[in-house]
């Protein structure tokens, strides 16, 4: 039997100031002004694409105790941007990175759950967590979790959520004018969920959402990460984008998600990418070129290489060769605020000296090499045959897609690489649902069963006219 065309799905992704990001080129646009975020998501819908997606970064990285010029601004906070956008889309779905270390189940919840009702069903949350002391003391919990206890707390975060989203019947709400009854149930919304993290009851505000529970997405990979995504997650945010990484790392979630009593397909895979057009691919890859050279300039890769060596590089040629210290993995902490990257500094310094020793790299290509991320680079009809291969051959369902150009960056994209995978038949010409769900093909969790029996309208009849000051 032969294996069925897969439909690619697609996000897309604003950056912020990074070094994937050119906020000086003349095209750019704000990085914080909503009419740069609804531009890029009203892009995305128009190219029909799933989701509109955004990161959180909690912390403005430091080196050395002053703020690396890298990472400053673009990254307000995502629920109040999520729900703007909801006014100016239809059909997208809106997903955000939330910290699941810092934050409270019913809080989050109650915001997720309010995102689902004002977009129509669309709200997705992509759990992280985090275990970096430093963007831990902007919440008064620096160090407050060891680095292994994330997830468990994380997973607690999600059931605590769970529990609270499930806690109204779907029918609970009658609104029924005639009989002046707006509530059918006396008891909607209580939960109560006790765990080591989290020991919390009472009764959750707001009435069960259009998804009934908003999408789940993770992004993070260590074997805990994995299990986290596996079974209870709809998605995975991922970092593979070489297809043979890109088709273990499918394997093993599959693998995963089986042994933990889920559907082999219950996880979609997301890599992130970004791409580079041209009017031929040599056009292509000399635009590719001068965009990363723009990105990473001598400063920004001794410091990116800085988060790994930790130490100060800046007194080495960024053209020269690799800095022949050591790395200094236990050192004061030189750059702050970035996800490490390299569990042993030692074994991954090795590897880029051999590897910069066969590509004859200087310090700024290896930096480039690392920390580039465009992965589409050639004609639309190149990138448009890569992406459809790259998911047919199972490297992943589909992408997120960022450009290095904010707000207008995926403009070429939906005009030039969408109608090709449309005419491939990978991607939909139009919307056939009308919440994130359905863009997914996810099945809706079952809501818990009927309304109560001890109604207000059917146990206190007399105080009828009170049941509607419940809403
Ligand atoms: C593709 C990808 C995107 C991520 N995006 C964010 C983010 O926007 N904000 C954040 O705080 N952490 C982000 N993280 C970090 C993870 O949540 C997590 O803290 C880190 O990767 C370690 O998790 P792990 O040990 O399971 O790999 C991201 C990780 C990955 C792999």
């Amino acid at each position: 039997m032969s294996k069925p065309h897969k439909q690619i799905i697609l996000g897309a992704y604003l950056g912020g100031v990074n070094h994937h990001t050119l906020w000086s080129d003349p095209e750019a646009g704000s990085q914080i002004d909503f009419a740069s975020f609804r531009h890029a998501a009203q892009t995305a819908e128009r190219g029909r694409f799933d989701f509109f997606f955004l990161a959180e970064g909690l912390a403005l990285r430091e080196r050395l105790g002053l703020i690396f010029d890298q990472d400053v601004v673009g990254r307000p906070d995502t629920l109040p941007v999520l729900a703007a956008l909801a006014a100016v889309t239809e059909h997208l779905g809106l997903i955000g990175t939330i910290n699941a270390t810092f934050n409270e189940p019913y809080e989050l919840a109650r915001q997720l759950s309010s995102l689902d009702h004002l977009s129509g069903g669309r709200a997705g949350w992509n759990v992280v967590t985090s275990f970096d002391a430093f963007t831990g003391a902007n919440f008064r919990r620096a160090g407050f979790l060891h680095r292994d206890d994330r997830y468990t707390r994380a997973g607690e975060f999600l059931a605590a959520a769970r529990e609270l989203w499930d806690s109204w019947a779907a029918d609970a709400v009658a609104a029924d004018r005639e009989a002046g009854v707006f509530l059918r149930d006396a008891k909607a919304g209580e939960f109560a969920f006790g765990g080591a993290q989290f020991d919390i009851s009472g009764r959750f505000t707001t009435p069960r959402s259009p998804q009934g529970r908003p999408v789940i997405l993770q992004a993070g990979v260590s074997p805990q990460g994995r299990d986290f995504a596996a079974g209870g997650a709809d998605a995975i945010f991922s970092p593979y984008h070489r297809l043979d990484e890109a088709q273990e790392f499918y394997r093993d979630i599959r693998a995963r998600a089986v042994r933990l009593g889920r559907p082999a397909d219950a996880v979609k895979l997301l890599p992130h990418a970004s791409f580079v057009l041209g009017e031929s691919e040599a056009d292509a890859i000399e635009r590719h070129r001068d965009i990363t050279r723009r990105q990473i300039g001598g400063r920004t890769a001794q410091i990116l290489l800085e988060t790994v060596w930790n130490r100060d590089l800046s007194g080495y040629d960024p053209d020269g060769p690799l800095p022949d210290v050591d790395p200094d993995p236990e050192g004061p902490p030189v750059v702050r605020g970035r996800a490490r990257i390299a569990e042993d500094a030692h074994r991954r310094v090795a590897e880029w000296r051999a590897l910069a020793e066969t590509e004859s790299y200087s310090l700024r290509d290896l930096a480039i090499h690392v920390f580039g991320r465009t992965e589409f680079v050639g004609t639309p009809e190149q990138v448009a045959d890569r992406i459809d291969t790259f998911v047919q051959q199972d490297g992943s369902d589909g992408f997120i897609l960022g450009s290095h150009l904010t707000p207008t960056g995926l403009d070429e994209f939906v005009d030039k690489v969408v109608p090709l995978l449309q005419e491939r038949g990978s991607l939909r010409t139009d919307y056939t649902g009308t919440t994130l769900r359905d863009n997914l093909g996810l099945p809706y969790p079952d809501a818990r069963p009927d309304a109560r029996p001890d109604t207000l309208a059917d146990a206190q009849p007399d105080v009828q006219p009170d049941a509607t000051r419940v809403a």
